[in-house]
């Protein structure tokens, strides 16, 4: 059967989208045409912030390359604007003489930025921030100019002023309102984002309008109808955009504000659709993705004859780009008479927050310094949730638990792209996915704004665990393109004390980091500086916040120390009663020969580790978790050394300490090895008079056998050689990376000849007891400090005793 003609006018974002819908549809079915009047391949016209902020480049912004073109045997025409649809003979024209029949029409012009018709507005100079010459021109700007003025204080008036400050020039922004981003945010959140604005360089006048643009050829100046006037060598619009109706209101398409289009987005003429900011649909325009991506999808089913529910409209969600800056809203922003709210206010920590509830349900919410709950709000409001369904679960974040695990699998992860929690957890299960880009390419998440791209990565790391990037060792993480090794020695040479300083002066794209490079850089800062360094416990990935290992049902798991695999009476008996007492569901002995409680709630935690009254076993951490030991000489007739006395020393000696990765450890008495050397990180086994030290062992998904590194004579030198081995491995492994996998990379005869050098060896160990010497038991630490307490395990029963 011959193909229909499909043809699309305007190569952006929402148009190309509403392709690949077509595409994943009826792959077949269409024979497909696109005009864009810009000369480019469709390109992520949000990352323009981020171009001119000087975060990413305009080479790297594209989202559909020339060739994925040419594969999908798309026939683009860049750079040629259509200028006349004849709606009857079903064809186009454009400014290149070109016509072109179509079957079905998709008009998808976007928007224009509205420009002020200020007297002077045609200076050189002023410019609007709509597409990549309008950045371009922003930036070369920047090159020879110092003083710019930007006119509007919404999201794209403040995002723009970020970057010129950026680009080092000094900006005035000039609002019409008394507050900023009064479409998005109530006058609270909007007083705060000023003042937090105003920290960062930028200078505010509010409730001003502007009158004049003044100067010869180029701008010099801008006037105000006050008469007050202000210097300017640039200045830049952005109060609002208008959408582009022009081509279809010319060719008799019926419009009013955007080209009037029904749920399936079919304009009022036969076989001719619209979509993107440039359709209004139920009286509504929209100039944010998310919803136009909704649309795209609903059409497409239409534009392939397949049943579809039709597009509702869209609940509206915002997220400033700036760095540094925590604002989201979503809804409704302002009470009206009958509106409930539930307020927090924390000016200290600058926090605000403000849920709407109108008849018991949740229909709007400003969030300022803290926006976490941000994706959630907007998935309860679209589903009309009582507003129980917040306050139930609300704080979980708050309180450093994992977001994610605690999330429902319907709760959306990204919200340009619609895209559920238990999407992506399908997709990274069955495609096998590790990496966020692999996410984006699979399921869109993170593919528009960049703003969920650290919940995605963070689920990733909750559900594939220890597994979690393995492969990507060169960068640290996206937000920058350092090394590890680049990274340790620039903290060396300059002495950095943070996590936040090591970004800020380091260039990290984003200056929160993620969930990558934040628990890594933690790591970093300790290990290279363990007296001074204090520990961002928020930096560390939610089990070693906790110190408990959260499971599969949102409870813990609750695991103390048995030196050796050797326990007594007294401790079982602690350990029994604690399980009546806390109803625990399963008490299992481990493969890291101890008891673990499982099913165990977080506000019990506390109480938990305070009845039991021993040491934290770590089983969460990434450092030593065991000595897995045989019974040895004592009572095994093949024994012949103290495998339990050693077991126990090296465990004592080494417990608590930091690694890059989780660290198991065992000895055996005899080369029967029964405590399985051979997949331990340190195996050590007893020989008569003398013990080898195997390393590298792992016995998880990537099996590898442990290496001989050396034979020594002594429980001392065992001790030690294990010091210094471990003590290199801390300092020359990436974060995450395993015993196993570091000798592999640097050789088992590279470690032997480090080891084999006397001073280094000496100093090694040095450096190991420092280390050591500041140790405290977490959950020893954890009872002593009611901040910790109350930060970490909200509504916990605190211990009697403790203070
Ligand atoms: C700097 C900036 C930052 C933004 N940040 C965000 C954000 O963080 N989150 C968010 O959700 N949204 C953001 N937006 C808005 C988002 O980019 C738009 O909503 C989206 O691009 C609209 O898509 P569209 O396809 O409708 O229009 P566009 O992307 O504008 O595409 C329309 C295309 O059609 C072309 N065209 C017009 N007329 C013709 C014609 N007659 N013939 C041929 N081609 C034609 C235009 O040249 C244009 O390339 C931002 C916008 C800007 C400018
Ligand atoms: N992070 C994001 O989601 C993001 C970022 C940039 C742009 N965008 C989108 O791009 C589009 C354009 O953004 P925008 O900020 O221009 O639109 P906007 O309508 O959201 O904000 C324009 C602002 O300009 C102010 N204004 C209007 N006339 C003025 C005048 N004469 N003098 C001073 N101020 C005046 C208004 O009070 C308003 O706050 C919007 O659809 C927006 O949603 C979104
Ligand atoms: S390793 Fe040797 S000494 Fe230890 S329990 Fe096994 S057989 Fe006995
Ligand atoms: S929230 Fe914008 S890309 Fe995911």
């Amino acid at each position: 059967m011959a193909k229909q003609k499909l043809v699309l006018i305007g190569n952006g974002m929402a148009g190309i989208r509403a392709i690949e819908e077509v595409l994943k549809l009826s792959p077949e079915k269409f024979e497909i045409t696109v005009f864009g009047s810009e000369p480019y391949p469709n390109y992520n016209r949000i990352e323009l912030s981020k171009v001119l902020q000087g975060d990413t480049k305009i080479d790297d912004i594209t989202l559909n390359s020339w060739q994925w073109y040419e594969e999908n045997d798309i026939l683009l025409y860049p750079g040629e604007t259509v200028t006349v649809i004849d709606k009857d003979r079903q064809r186009i024209y454009t400014d290149k003489d070109r016509q072109v029949d179509f079957d079905k029409l998709i008009i998808a012009t976007g928007s224009v930025p509205f420009m002020l018709p200020l007297p002077g507005a045609d200076k050189d100079g002023v410019t609007a921030f709509r597409d990549i010459k309008d950045c371009e021109n922003m930036m070369d700007c920047a090159n020879q100019y110092k003083k710019a003025v930007v006119i509007g204080g919404g999201l794209l008036g403040l995002e723009a002023a970020r970057g010129l400050l950026n680009l080092g020039m000094k900006v005035d922004v000039v609002h019409i309102a008394d507050y900023l981003m009064e479409r998005q945010l109530d006058k609270t959140a909007g007083k705060m984002l000023q003042s937090e604005l105003e920290e960062q360089g930028m200078n505010f006048l509010l409730e001003k309008q502007s009158a004049e643009i003044t100067g010869q050829d180029r701008v010099e100046g801008l006037k105000f109808k006050d008469g007050e006037e202000i210097e300017a060598d640039l200045v830049v619009m952005a109060v609002g955009i208008r959408p582009n109706i022009s081509l279809a209101k010319e060719s008799g398409i019926p419009v009013n504000r955007g080209i009037i289009v029904n749920d399936y987005l079919e304009t009022q003429v036969p076989n001719i659709f619209a979509v993107g900011e440039c359709a209004e649909h139920r009286e509504m325009v929209y100039g944010l993705v998310a919803p136009l991506y909704q649309q795209g999808k609903e059409m497409a089913l239409k534009i392939c004859e397949l049943e579809g529910e039709g597009y509702e409209g869209s609940v509206l969600s915002t997220q400033l780009k700036v760095s540094g800056v925590d604002v989201f809203s979503t809804g409704k922003i302002n009470e009206d008479e009958g509106t409930k709210s539930i307020k927090v206010f924390d000016d200290w920590k600058g926090i605000y927050k403000k849920v709407l509830i109108d008849d018991g349900k949740i229909t709007g919410a400003v969030l300022f310094g803290d926006t976490k709950d941000g994706n959630r709000l907007l998935s309860l409001i679209n589903k009309e949730a009582p507003i129980e369904e917040y306050t139930d679960t609300d704080g979980a974040d708050a309180a450093g638990t994992n977001l994610v695990a605690e999330m429902p699998d319907e709760e959306i992860i990204c919200g340009c792209n619609g895209v559920t929690k238990g999407t992506i957890v399908e997709s990274i299960n069955s495609q096998g996915l590790s990496t966020v880009e692999q996410v984006k390419g699979c399921t869109n998440a993170s593919r528009s704004c960049g703003g969920c791209k650290s919940l995605v990565s963070e689920l990733l790391e909750h559900t594939l665990g220890d597994e979690f990037d393995q492969n990507h060792k060169e960068s640290i993480c996206a937000c920058t393109t350092l090394s590890k090794e680049e990274v340790v020695e620039e903290i060396k040479a300059k002495g950095l004390t943070h996590t936040k300083e090591v970004m800020n002066v380091l260039g990290w794209e984003s200056e929160e980091g993620c969930s990558k490079c934040k628990p890594a850089l933690n790591y970093y800062l300790g290990m290279l500086n363990p007296k001074e360094y204090q520990d961002e416990k928020q930096s560390r990935f939610v089990n070693e916040r906790l110190h408990a290992n959260i499971q599969k049902d949102g409870t813990y798991s609750v695991v103390p120390r048995m030196y050796g695999g050797v326990t007594n009476s007294n401790d079982l008996r602690k350990i029994a009663d604690v399980a009546d007492k806390y109803e625990v569901k399963l008490i299992k002995v481990t493969g890291g020969q101890r008891l673990d409680l499982l099913g165990v709630q977080k506000e019990d935690l506390p109480q938990i580790w305070s009845e039991l009254d021993m040491p934290s076993g770590s089983a969460y951490a990434k450092g030593l978790r065991t000595v897995k030991t045989c019974v040895g000489a004592d009572f095994c007739r093949f024994g012949t050394q103290d495998s339990i006395g050693l077991g126990v020393r090296l465990e004592k000696k080494f417990e608590g300490l930091n690694t890059p990765h989780k660290v198991k450890m065992s000895v055996s008495a005899c080369p029967r090895n029964c405590a399985e050397g051979s997949v331990k990180d340190i195996g050590v086994v007893g020989l008569d008079g003398e013990f080898e030290i195997y390393v590298g062992g792992n016995g998880g998904t990537h099996m590898r056998k442990a290496e001989l590194l050396s034979k020594v004579k002594t429980e001392e030198e065992v001790i030690d050689t294990s010091a210094a081995f471990l003590q290199y491995y801390r300092e020359d492994a990436n974060y995450l990376e395993r015993t196993s996998a570091w000798v592999e990379r640097v050789g088992l005869d590279q470690i032997k000849s480090v080891l084999s050098d006397k001073k280094t060896f000496i100093d090694l160990n040095h450096r190991m007891n420092e280390a050591l010497s500041v140790l405290k038991d977490p959950w020893k630490e954890a009872l002593e400090d009611q901040n910790i307490l109350k930060d970490l395990y909200q509504n916990v029963k605190v211990p009697s005793g403790s203070h």
